[in-house]
């Protein structure tokens, strides 16, 4: 077995009414603290992604930030940041949207990718989609391709990674909470 989504699954927490009353808030911060979990979440991406044509990884301020840099070493690909706005210096390209418990602004540098760039996306965890389709249009604004969205846990409910399958763009997760 390359991944054991069960003890994915046990080392993420869930707290109830965080941020906001009726957020069933799913924390992955165990995940870092457990070697073993931090290790099988990362080799389960080197395994998916190790033969595929991406040529970038791209990831999402902050949590997505984590797991994706170290996908980016074990792959050798170069790692663009999309950052929450204000955060990154120079010329840059900006999308706001609306999150489940709020809304904010997403940011990439003028540049960071091009027409032909063959992006892996990455985020800790797919809910309404509102992020990943931000960061999907600053990518594509600047004609890169999306080869596939990944995540190490989907709220199946909130429907995000359903309309992203409906806009073709594979998605992979580790997790899913659904219904619980
Ligand atoms: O699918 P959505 O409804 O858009 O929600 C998913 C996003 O929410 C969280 O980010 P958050 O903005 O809380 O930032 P953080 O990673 O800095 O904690 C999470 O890391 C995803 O990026
Ligand atoms: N329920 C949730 N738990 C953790 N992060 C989130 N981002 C958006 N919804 C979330």
């Amino acid at each position: 077995m390359l991944y054991d989504d069960f003890y994915i699954k046990s080392l993420i927490t869930t707290i109830e009414d965080w941020p906001k009353e009726g957020i069933s808030f799913r924390d992955i911060t165990p995940i870092f603290s457990d070697p073993k979990g931090m290790r099988m979440v990362v080799d389960a991406y080197v395994h998916r992604y190790i033969a595929s044509d991406i040529t970038h990884i791209a990831c999402i301020d902050a949590r997505g930030f984590l797991i994706a840099a170290v996908l980016a070493y074990e792959l050798q690909k170069p790692l663009i940041l999309i950052r929450k706005k204000g955060k990154l210096p120079g010329k840059t390209i900006s999308q706001r949207y609306a999150l489940e418990y709020g809304e904010a602004e997403l940011e990439i540098q003028e540049g960071a990718v091009a027409e032909g760039d063959n992006i892996l996306l990455f985020d800790d965890l797919i809910a309404t989609g509102g992020t990943l389709f931000a960061a999907i249009s600053l990518l594509t604004s600047q004609g890169a391709s999306i080869k596939e969205v990944a995540a190490i846990i989907d709220l199946p409910d909130l429907q995000g990674s359903q309309k992203i399958r409906d806009a073709e763009i594979p998605v992979f997760s580790l997790c899913a909470f659904d219904g619980e």
